[in-house]
């Protein structure tokens, strides 16, 4: 980035700081990003009020009304090492998919959301906990930390960003689906993205729907698993 940015950048925080107004997220970059799903936009942001840099992968015309959109939260072990813990990894790929299959969409990669906003460091002894017996909840618990500590105010802005007026919302996450609309965006619609369930996760997925309220109707009759 040429530098006269940053010093740009650095004289509107400190003005917005001295007016009292905090700035919210930046469009800093976009750049063509073909995937083996297809073609998307990658848009970046910096979150001015958190440090964090965020992303969106845009495919097609995603401003208006209805956007298929998915508020992916950051989860390294599931979306980079494919661990079959979560079912995170497999969600990312499918809402990919379906945004492409669509021809129009949106995917909000969000960092700062790992371990559900504890940071990887506390998810992965949140995950040994869950070895020695503990639920995702009673876990996070037992670590004296917020069972869910994610924000989606960058999210909503960046969405806002983009022309997105309302959202379809690929979810299984009833509160994901309040927090948005409760920063000012629409959720027209909540789409279900359920994916199988597996020996290895399906105790963590029934913990995520009786103790969090997921929609996982599909959990229903299996056996089997565990
Ligand atoms: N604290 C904690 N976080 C976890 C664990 N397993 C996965 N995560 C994190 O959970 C986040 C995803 O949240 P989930 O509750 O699985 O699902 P969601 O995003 O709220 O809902 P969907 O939109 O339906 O996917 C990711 O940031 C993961 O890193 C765990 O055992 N403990
Ligand atoms: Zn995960």
């Amino acid at each position: 980035m040429d530098p006269d940015d940053d010093a740009v950048r650095n004289l509107r925080v400190a003005f917005d700081d001295a007016l009292g107004q905090k700035p919210g997220v930046e469009r800093v970059v976009e750049v063509r990003l073909p995937t083996t799903y297809g073609e998307f936009r990658a848009v970046g942001y910096l979150d001015h009020r958190s440090g964090i840099e965020q992303v969106a992968l845009v495919h097609g015309d995603v401003a208006g009304e209805l956007t298929l959109a998915r508020m992916h939260s950051e989860c390294l072990t599931g979306d980079a090492f494919a661990s079959t813990h979560c079912e995170c990894g497999d969600q990312l790929s499918a809402a990919l998919r379906a945004i492409v299959a669509e021809g129009r969409g949106i995917l909000v990669y969000l960092q700062g959301h790992e371990g559900r906003g504890i940071g990887l460091l506390a998810k992965l002894q949140a995950m040994k906990l869950q070895e020695g017996g503990l639920d995702t909840v009673e876990a996070n618990i037992a670590l004296g930390l917020p069972v869910d500590a994610r924000d989606y105010g960058a999210a909503a802005e960046i969405l806002r960003d983009l022309g997105v007026r309302s959202v379809r919302l690929m979810s299984n996450n009833p509160r994901k689906r309040e927090a948005l609309v409760r920063h000012g965006i629409p959720v027209a619609e909540q789409v279900p993205l359920l994916m199988p369930p597996r020996a290895e996760n399906i105790r963590y997925l029934r913990a995520k729907r009786e103790r969090l309220d997921h929609d996982l109707p599909h959990l229903d009759g299996i056996t089997g698993l565990s």
